[in-house]
């Protein structure tokens, strides 16, 4: 599913009023329609009550005006809190302010802050609030007189509708622009934007629906949009197909290197990750004194003792035997649990140059080629990194901060300069293939942010890849079900506190629930996909 940028959303709604002269008048219209729909359904008919609109004078402004219309139609008792001058009210929004005039509804003109503080204790009877105060529109940092408005209604506590989006959210990356509505549900048109699907703009849009308002669905691809939100719609043709006559040679053999004196259960975890994806077959090799401790970790998975340095790290000299056993092997993951000895490093180098079969490239394997990233110039086949922030910020000689805030873009430039695919892990994986196409994880919950979590996605990145199917559906997929078992799991056991082993444990059935189940809901609870499953559940 497409995630569209501002910028991307004005060419297209210019592009439908342009080529097939539908009028901007109309798509306010089915805006404003369908938003008083979803905020019927999803806020007011838990909370009844007297409504806010504040607008501004924009388009997002005269969404919100049409909103009032249909409420006042169904006797529902709404005032608008205009938070400009009337006179700079133009266009389509100046249509519908002159309509709701002539059909009674009460417009409060507050053209500067004296005037709304001045209305201050009639905004206090306010139940519920309609957000239409910036849209797309936003053009920098919300100060002033805006600025007080949108902390004067978040600290009302009462539910607020977003037209759009948030006032003060960045729609391309999901950062506040000094101050932002937090909005309990958000009405969005034509496409969600990348700004609603990445945090904090995730949690400030509350329930996210996409509305339909005749805005052709190929537009997306004609002014070049190329970021997606993950769903199991365009998951599932990609998944591995599995023919009833199968044998464990037809489905893939893989390699994995890791683990080093402390961290034998990474490599334990990465090897069962690639297993419960569906791998037919796992070698595991690992520096040759925890070859003993390994045997016992895993039984499905076979295991090598390899050569290691004094510190009981893979040596470079494992390098021969380590091309022997990249034969037949259809895919090669290093780096969890491998520590960072200069001599591993070497021979993480000398496999990037050599590997002929995709390679993905994790923890301490991403450490080692931090600073030597012209290692990735010399790879032969295609290459997954999968760095959590503070890893991507050593990759980029950034902070954790810097990429924290433009996850996307970092993770998008990032992917394009190499050549690799990159998953940025985190609330909101961002994984971006080489063309510069951006992919963004709908699942997944804070229970996550423990140890072992990424040594499991490795693995379930790698058996995805080594029972063939392309790399970057293999990443997509493995990020998905990885936050979808962990989902299950939130909701059946705890939010917190269960473990990467039991996420392991079930991945067979997320796998199962992606290949059967439905689609995403046609509306998104954005913060935490397994609660409340559609706007009656709550
Ligand atoms: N997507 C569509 O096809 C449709 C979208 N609609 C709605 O239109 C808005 C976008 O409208 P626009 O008039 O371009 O901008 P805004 O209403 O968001 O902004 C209005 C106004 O605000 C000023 N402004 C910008 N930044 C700031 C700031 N930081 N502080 C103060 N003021 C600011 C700016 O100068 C603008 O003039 C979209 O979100 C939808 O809600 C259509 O209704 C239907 C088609
Ligand atoms: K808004």
């Amino acid at each position: 599913m497409y995630l569209v940028t501002a910028d991307e959303m004005q060419r297209m709604d210019r592009a439908t009023i342009e080529s097939f002269g539908i009028p901007g008048r109309v798509l306010m219209e089915n805006a404003g329609r369908g938003a008083t729909a979803f905020f019927l359904d999803t806020l007011f008919h838990r909370q009844p009550g007297s409504v806010g609109v504040a607008a501004g004078r924009g388009n997002n402004g005269g969404d919100g005006f049409v909103m009032a219309r249909y409420l006042h139609q169904k006797g529902i008792p709404v005032t608008v809190f205009l938070l400009a001058e009337r006179s700079r009210v133009q266009g389509d929004a100046a249509t519908n302010l002159a309509l709701i005039d002539r059909m009674g509804v009460t417009v409060v003109e507050m053209a500067d802050i004296a005037a709304f503080k001045a209305h201050q204790s009639q905004m206090h009877h306010i139940a519920i609030w309609i957000d239409a105060i910036l849209g797309t529109g936003l053009s920098s940092d919300v100060r002033g007189y805006f600025r007080s408005a949108i902390e004067f209604i978040n600290q009302m506590h009462r539910p607020v509708f977003a037209v759009d989006i948030a006032s003060g959210l960045n729609a391309d990356t999901g950062q506040a622009c000094g101050v932002c509505i937090e909005a309990a549900a958000t009405a969005t048109f034509g496409f969600a934007k990348a700004g609603h699907l990445t945090y904090p703009g995730r949690r400030l849009s509350g329930r996210l629906k996409v509305i339909e308002i005749g805005i052709p669905p190929h537009m997306a691809a004609q002014v070049g949009c190329h970021q997606h939100l993950i769903t199991p719609m365009d998951l599932k043709p990609a998944l591995p197909h599995r023919d009833a006559t199968a044998h464990k040679g037809h489905t893939g053999h893989l390699l994995v290197l890791a683990g080093s004196p402390g961290k034998t259960g990474a490599a334990a975890m990465t090897a069962m990750g690639a297993m419960r994806a569906g791998a037919g077959l796992v070698t595991l090799g690992v520096p040759q004194s925890l070859n003993p401790v390994l045997e016992t970790l895993v039984t499905e998975a076979m295991t090598v003792g390899l050569a290691q340095t004094v510190q009981g790290t893979l040596d470079e000299s494992a390098f021969q035997t380590v091309q022997g056993l990249m034969a037949d092997k259809r895919c090669l993951a290093v780096g969890p649990g491998l520590g960072t000895d200069p001599s591993t490093g070497r021979l993480l180098g000398h496999l990037i140059e050599s590997a002929t079969m995709p390679l993905i490239v994790d923890a301490d394997g991403l450490n080692l080629i931090a600073g030597n990233l012209s290692v990735l110039s010399k790879k032969q086949a295609p290459m997954v990194l999968t760095p959590h922030p503070g890893e991507m910020a050593r990759l980029c000689g950034l902070s954790t901060a810097d990429i924290q805030r433009d996850r996307v873009s970092h993770a998008r430039d990032f992917a394009r300069q190499h050549g690799v695919h990159l998953v940025l892990k985190g609330a909101a994986t961002v994984i971006a293939r080489p063309d510069g196409h951006v992919f963004i994880n709908p699942t997944g919950n804070p229970g996550m942010a423990a140890g072992g979590m990424g040594d499991v996605l490795t693995g379930l990145i790698a058996g995805l890849i080594t029972q063939g199917i392309n790399v970057s559906a293999a990443a997509q997929a493995g990020v998905y079900l990885h936050g979808a078992a962990a989902d299950q799991l939130a909701c059946s056991k705890a939010a917190t506190g269960y473990l990467a082993t039991e996420v392991l444990d079930a991945v067979p059935a997320a796998m199962q629930a992606l290949r059967s189940g439905e689609d995403l809901p046609d509306w998104l609870f954005t913060d935490a996909l397994c609660y409340p499953m559609g706007p009656d559940d709550q």
